[in-house]
């Protein structure tokens, strides 16, 4: 059977249900995927002077050639690029600057220091997304940044957010798609604070400062992120959750959900249609948390399918901002990025082949019966030959056809590094 055959097999399974098959991969090559450029090279990011990383997070594994310079990494990402179907968006952070062997500190950073990644991205037909970088720096050793009691180190790290949304602005102008310029921020405590409030009270003023000027959305959105708990922040973090919800609802500003960034038991999945509801648009940070905020590779595991069918389901593609995060320098980290980008346009191609009106009207009907059997029966319905003919129609291997590509990439490019 040609993969053609197959697909007009799926076709007919999937349209006894009223799925249209093809509107489902028209709907999915609309969709780009924020792929994290950190990936790469294990965070470390090009400064001058690089500080080890820091602010509780950590990546292990010693896989050779990973990239060591903007040029490997931009040729690692397009390697990357050319085997996910999809037209997608690379998100840098800070550390990626470039500035030809001058010490600038990350206050002082300009659009000028990423013109090449600019360049490059017009190359690729892409977008850009930007973070500042508030960690594995002197100014955040002691993990506290826009929460320090310390006026002055709070300025530089304001000054930074500031210099960094005006970054994003210009790729947004530059490239015709805003970027999103999301701040995750490493402050908290190791052992119980005997004020949780003061350090709160900072921050949202560094934020009201770091947001006074307005961006035009056209050009640059802003997002935080909150989080539970770090190394070294294991009792209590200043942006958490509830912190951030209420402050990107009060400020309009998106809240990033990093689905590393809650209590094991807690799903992200299930938190998308609360916040769509005061929200025009959320962001997502795609992670596999394995027993902690480990990074791990995303996989297709239930709550990714769970998290697509959530964004599918309620109609909300153009509304939620969907990145990745994860890091792990034990296996290729250009399949990595392969492997977890792949992943996600597969749970939302799964979600786009369920027929949610009529699971959505079964529970209406408190027919949960039927409700459970179909969802059931659904996850054995012929998704992977309708996966192998997007691949094939969007020009990239099928199956795990790429995987050849990447033995060959790593050892003519990647063993040689
Ligand atoms: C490097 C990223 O900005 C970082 O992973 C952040 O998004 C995060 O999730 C920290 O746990
Ligand atoms: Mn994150």
């Amino acid at each position: 059977m040609t993969i053609l055959e197959n697909y007009e097999l799926a076709k007919q399974a999937y349209n006894k249900w009223g799925v249209d098959v093809d509107e489902a991969i028209n709907t999915l090559k609309k969709v780009a995927i924020s792929i994290h450029c950190w990936q790469g090279d294990d965070i470390n990011g090009f400064e001058v002077n690089p500080s080890e990383l820091s602010g509780g997070i950590d990546v292990t594994g010693n896989y050779p050639g990973k990239a060591t310079s903007p040029k490997e990494l931009r040729q690692d990402l397009e390697k990357a690029l050319s085997l996910i179907p999809g037209k997608h968006r690379v998100n840098l952070h800070s550390i990626y600057a470039e500035t030809d062997g001058v010490v600038v500190d990350r206050d002082q950073l300009l659009p000028k220091h990423f013109e090449n990644w600019v360049e490059w991205a017009k190359k690729q037909g892409i977008g850009l997304d930007f973070n500042p970088t508030l960690f594995s720096h002197p100014k955040a050793e002691e993990g506290l940044t826009l929460s320090h009691p310390n006026r002055e180190i709070r300025q530089f790290w304001i000054n930074h957010c500031i210099a960094c949304r005006k970054i994003g602005e210009y790729f947004g102008k530059e490239l015709s798609t805003p970027a999103l310029t999301n701040i995750w921020i490493p402050d908290g405590y190791k052992d119980i604070p005997s004020d949780r409030l003061t350090p709160r009270v900072r921050l949202k003023d560094s934020l009201d400062q770091i947001f006074a000027d307005a961006v035009d959305e056209k050009y640059n959105l802003d997002a935080v992120e909150s989080k539970v708990f770090g190394i070294g922040s294991e009792s209590y973090v200043v942006g958490s959750h509830e912190f951030y919800i209420g402050y990107a609802l009060k400020n309009n500003k998106l809240c990033l959900l990093d689905t590393g960034h809650y209590h094991p038991t807690e799903t992200v999945s299930n938190k998308i249609s609360s916040l769509l509801l005061y929200s025009e648009k959320i962001a997502l940070h795609v992670s596999r948390p394995v027993r902690w905020d480990s990074d791990h590779v995303v996989i297709l595991d239930d709550e990714l399918r769970e998290i697509a069918l959530e964004i599918v389901r309620n109609e909300a593609l153009n509304r939620v901002i969907i990145g990745l995060d994860f890091f792990d320098a034990s296996i290729n980290r250009v399949a990595a990025w392969i492997i977890g980008t792949r992943n996600m346009l597969k749970a939302l191609l799964y979600a786009l082949l369920t027929p949610n009106d009529y699971l959505r009207q079964l529970q209406e009907d408190g027919n949960f019966t039927e409700r459970l059997a179909l969802y059931e029966e659904f996850k054995t319905y012929p998704f992977g030959a309708v996966w192998d003919y997007y691949c094939e129609q969007m020009g990239v291997p099928i199956k795990e056809n790429w995987l050849e590509e990447i033995k060959l990439y790593e050892k003519e490019v990647l063993l040689k590094r």
